[in-house]
């Protein structure tokens, strides 16, 4: 908070009313320059660690003309539902960079697992926004929970609905390694995602295989939401190229395209983007240690069992995204 008042200081808006009314154009134009100085606080004020950067935009309460205008709790205009191990928390994380954007920073489940807590719990634990800005959440778990799609409507019908998606095969791979570093005993990936290993009968049940059938996850949600209200984005392409990735982003939730390549570098250490040294700031961020782990070895002729096993259904998913994420 304190930062974001030194920000204000420092940076004058033209027309500081403009700045927290819900006038359009929207807010960003008017504090791109005041959130180039808070993003860098949010990575550098004591105490902000990556939870608290959900509060990375504080609300911002002005008054020049002796009015006060506000942040309130509203509930999500944008959700990004999945999937698991798809990359959720590197898009919510750079998305985060947006001024007109405010996501909170931990994954709620309230569709899936708190829903008996109500909307207005719901709205309680969002972070204060202004008019103008997108409120949004990440519970990777909705995009392949059966009573999430229509529980989202009855919400908002017109909430946006973000999904990364990544090769089905590599990602039950990332799952099973999140597993077994949770609890090492469990049986080896192959004697689990086989129901007999001789005959090579794939267990579609088995939850890091299950997750991966997209096509029918996405069904359920096109059961309720209109196709142009769920964005895909390519896992892939969010590591090779975050900022095209991110632009695309944008312009699904209308907004300025204001997280570009200059807000990215590729750190070979960790073999993944990260956040570029921001000015001001101490030092550039990564994803902590459970995003990018070294993933469990598996057996070659397993793997291509399991992309056999996945090609009719991601051609399947293929058509109904209305476009070829490239998985072998
Ligand atoms: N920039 C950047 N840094 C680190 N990791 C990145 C990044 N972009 C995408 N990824 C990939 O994100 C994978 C984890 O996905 P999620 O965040 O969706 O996981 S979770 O469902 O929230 O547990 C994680 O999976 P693993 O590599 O299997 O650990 C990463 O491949």
């Amino acid at each position: 908070m304190a930062c974001i008042c030194i920000a204000l200081l420092l940076v004058p808006p033209r027309d500081p009313k403009a700045l927290y009314t819900s006038s359009h154009p929207p807010i960003h134009s008017h504090i791109h320059t005041l959130v180039e100085a808070s993003y860098s606080c949010s990575h550098s004020c004591p105490g902000t660690g990556q939870t608290d950067r959900s509060e990375a935009h504080p609300e911002l309460e002005a008054n020049s003309s002796g009015k006060e205008w506000t942040a309130t709790r509203r509930l999500p205009q944008a959700l990004i539902i999945g999937v698991k191990k798809g990359g959720t928390r590197a898009l919510l994380e750079f998305l985060r960079l947006h001024p007109d954007i405010r996501a909170l920073g931990s994954e709620p489940h309230f569709f899936d697992r708190h829903y008996a807590r109500g909307l207005d719990w719901y709205r309680s634990i969002m972070p204060k926004a202004l008019d103008g800005q997108i409120v949004m959440e990440k519970t990777p778990r909705y995009f392949v929970t059966v009573e999430t799609p229509a529980r989202v409507h009855a919400m908002s019908k017109d909430v946006k609905l973000i999904v990364v998606v990544r090769d089905p095969v590599t990602r039950a791979i990332s799952d099973y390694t999140q597993i077994i570093s949770k609890t090492p005993n469990i049986p080896a990936f192959e004697s689990l995602a086989f129901k007999n290993q001789t005959t090579g009968q794939i267990d579609s049940l088995w939850s890091p295989l299950w997750i991966g059938l997209y096509a029918q996850h996405m069904e359920r949600w096109l059961a309720w939401f209109p196709r142009n209200q769920i964005h895909l984005v390519s896992g892939e392409r969010l590591i090779s190229d975050p900022a095209g990735e991110l632009g695309k982003v944008q312009d699904f939730l209308g907004l300025q395209r204001i997280v570009t390549d200059k807000h990215f570098y590729f750190n070979k250490t960790k073999g993944f983007p990260c956040l570029k040294k921001p000015e001001g700031s101490s030092k550039p961020h990564c994803l902590g240690k459970t995003k990018g782990r070294t993933h469990a070895s598996i057996n070659p002729e397993v793997i291509q069992r399991l992309r056999d096993f996945y090609k009719p259904h991601n051609q399947r998913f293929y058509q109904m995204a209305g476009q070829d994420f490239g998985w072998q």
